[in-house]
């Protein structure tokens, strides 16, 4: 990096001493050259027949006939004119205006300002940005903060309502801590740990729990940092980094927004910026280096984990996913009490109701919610805060204007309760089906609700049966719905289960050889999966005739009507249980398997675990949620058919 700006310099230097060499060649290699004193001199004494002034040249000829040049230096006197004049000298070209010293001077000195300009701009370059966060002048130093580890005040304790992710860091804990121990007892050591979540969701403040708890520093960076305009700032700032955090392991680097550099290089966005590719690739670099002894766990965080680079993900980067999503309905409770602790309450206050009208809220917003109920009292003179000043400061939040589309309304929940119940009983009785492990109407991703299937074992082939109950229960959302709002109220939100359905229908009878009436032949072929339930959208070679076309269509749709006759039977005949299920989803947000079962045997629900624990005081300790990653482990796609994520239709559904 020093080597880079000192050629830099050297450079400039050389070609500046070259202009000034070159300047002088051209002029003293004129022959008849005079000084200017000398030629004043000889205007003097008349021996001057003509002058032509050009700019500070000026050339004439004697009245003896041989031929000069001068330079008028910049601060000469401007009489020379009137001298001129009066001596009867033809003049062409008017004696350039006189100037002010100051002025003089700066023209002068306008190169080596250039050059001194040119060169700082170079140096904040390579600094980042120029000093806006602190910290010591020098060149290259990437921008990561460091927090001392006795600096770090997180705790686990603070981080409330993703009990899944914590269970899933808490490894991590034990290893910082000690990293050699943990070897010893052949741990396996993690490396890059991604997060992945929608704002808000805690996901820097988990990471830097893992670092209170374990007491190691903390660096934090954030992806955009590393996005410079220049070609190896990224890349050196990367390599800086690891660098500093060696020198401080174990500890933690925490890199915010790794999309910003970390974006799939093949994908279109920025095409071809060498930049960031060449700042990823020494991230990748750098992730492969460390032998995992060196006691660095690098934790990343996103909320596009989709977009980010696949070689990223390897095994030995980051090839550990834990997800930080929005909380339910009783981790929304928890952190209310985490931020609650911090402020003086009134003996009104109760979490659970503020938890129960706050659906969409992420951490960020609960805290905020807390922060401007005492902002509230704080302005109306009062001393605690009450539930009225909550209620406020929760219809404050709502009323920005981009929450509003984010935040559940009362019907919007209803209509999500029982589509997701719909899939869940169909699927639930349905021969062959994988079973229901977790129903949820926290929206996830662009998905509004979504039904959880475990799956028994890896499952690479399906019987007939087994498919046609997926088709069923992929239905059994829309049925639902419509079953409570007629055929006209049916929202636009099961869009994506039909499509699964169809194609599901069409690989049966097409590519799978599933249908008596048409036989066991490859009608289709697609080069996108090979023969994987779940339908390739990849390009399709056709094998058939155009009346063959016409039969397959046929057979397709007589799939299709027959499957969702079936699971409109399921739902009527299990109305009850579709009413019982959505009013539990409706007040619990989320149940599991324990609750379904008990639904499914007609009894009344109990509550989920951790559910009424409200007066416990602390947001940790209580119980832990099912776990959702583990669900469809095995399966690579979000497309997999062991849960159906049900997106939003088009804001403006008619
Ligand atoms: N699970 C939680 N428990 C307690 N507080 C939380 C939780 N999630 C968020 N908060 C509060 O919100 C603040 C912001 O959260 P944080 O910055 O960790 O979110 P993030 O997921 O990293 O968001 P972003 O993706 O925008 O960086 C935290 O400092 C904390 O006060
Ligand atoms: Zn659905």
């Amino acid at each position: 990096m020093n080597d880079m700006l000192k050629n830099i310099l050297l450079w400039l230097v050389i070609a500046a001493v070259l202009l000034t060499v070159f300047n002088n060649f051209n002029t003293t290699s004129e022959a008849n050259r005079i000084s200017y004193s000398e030629f004043v001199k000889e205007v003097h004494d008349g021996r001057i027949a003509k002058v032509v002034v050009d700019g500070y040249t000026i050339s004439g000829s004697r009245t003896s006939g041989d031929t000069f040049e001068t330079v008028r230096p910049a601060a000469a006197d401007p009489k020379i004119m009137d001298d001129l004049l009066s001596n009867n000298v033809v003049v062409e070209g008017r004696m350039p205006e006189q100037q002010s010293i100051w002025t003089q001077l700066l023209v002068a000195s306008f190169p080596i300002l250039l050059i001194l300009a040119i060169f700082m701009f170079f140096m904040r370059q390579m600094q980042g940005g120029g000093g806006g966060k602190g910290g010591p002048m020098s060149f290259g130093k990437s921008k990561a903060r460091l927090l001392p580890e006795d600096q770090i005040k997180t705790t686990f304790a603070d981080v409330a309502g993703c009990d899944e992710a914590k269970e899933d860091t808490e490894e991590l804990v034990d290893f910082l801590r000690e990293p050699s121990k943990f070897q010893r007892l052949g741990g396996k050591i993690p490396r890059g740990i991604l997060m992945a979540g929608p704002p808000g969701t805690g996901k820097t403040l988990l990471a830097k729990a893992i670092a209170g708890e374990a007491k190691v520093p903390f660096f934090t960076i954030s992806g955009s940092d590393f996005v410079e305009m220049f070609v190896g700032v990224g890349a050196s700032r990367v390599r800086d980094m690891f660098e500093q955090a060696k020198k401080h392991a174990p500890c933690i680097i925490f890199i915010d927004e790794i999309d910003a550099v970390g974006r799939n290089r093949g994908s279109g966005m920025g095409g071809g910026n060498d930049e960031r590719e060449q700042t990823l690739n020494q991230l990748l670099v750098e992730m492969d280096g460390f032998e995992g002894n060196e006691g660095i766990i690098v934790i990343a965080a996103t909320n596009r984990p989709d977009v980010l680079d696949p070689a990223l993900l390897r095994p030995g980067r980051f090839d550990r996913q834990v997800t930080v999503g929005l909380p339910d309905i009783r981790g929304r409770e928890q952190i209310l009490k985490v931020h609650l602790r911090k402020v003086p309450c009134d003996d009104d206050v109760q979490p659970k109701n503020i938890a129960r009208g706050t659906p969409g809220f992420s951490g960020a917003d609960l805290a905020n919610l807390v922060n401007e109920s005492a902002l509230f009292a704080a302005r109306s003179n009062r001393r605690l805060v009450n539930m009225e000043l909550l209620e406020l400061a929760k219809d404050k939040i709502l009323m920005g204007a981009e929450r509003k589309s984010m935040v559940m309304k009362e019907e919007e929940k209803r209509n999500t309760a029982y589509h997701e119940a719909g899939h869940a009983i169909v699927g639930y009785l349905m021969p062959e089906h994988d079973p229901v492990y977790k129903v949820t109407i926290i929206p996830r991703g662009r998905a509004l609700g979504v039904t959880m299937y475990l799956p028994e074992e890896d499952k690479y082939s399906l019987s007939k049966r087994g498919i046609e109950s997926q088709i069923c229960s992929l239905y059994g959302g829309r049925i639902a719905e419509e079953m409570i709002h007629g055929f006209d109220g049916v929202s636009t939100g099961a869009s994506n289960d039909i499509e699964r359905a169809t194609s599901l229908a069409r690989n049966m009878v097409t590519k799978w050889g599933l249908s008596e009436e048409l036989g066991a032949y490859a009608y289709e072929e697609d080069d996108s999966s090979g023969g994987y339930i779940g339908g390739g959208t990849g390009s399709k070679a056709n094998y058939f005739s155009q009346e063959t076309g016409k039969k397959l269509d046929a057979e397709v749709k007589s799939i299709i009507s027959s499957c969702y006759k079936r699971s409109t039977d399921i739902l009527e005949e299990n109305r009850s249980k579709l009413d019982v299920m959505a009013e539990a989803l409706m007040q619990y947000e989320t149940i599991d398997a324990k609750q379904i079962k008990e639904i499914m045997d007609g009894k009344t629900p109990s509550a989920p675990e951790g559910w009424g624990d409200s007066n416990g005081g602390s947001g940790d300790g209580v119980a832990a949620e099912v776990n959702d990653e583990t669900v469809g482990a095995s399966k690579p796609e979000g497309d997999s058919p062991d849960s159906n994520e049900d997106l939003g239709g088009e804001p403006n559904k008619g």
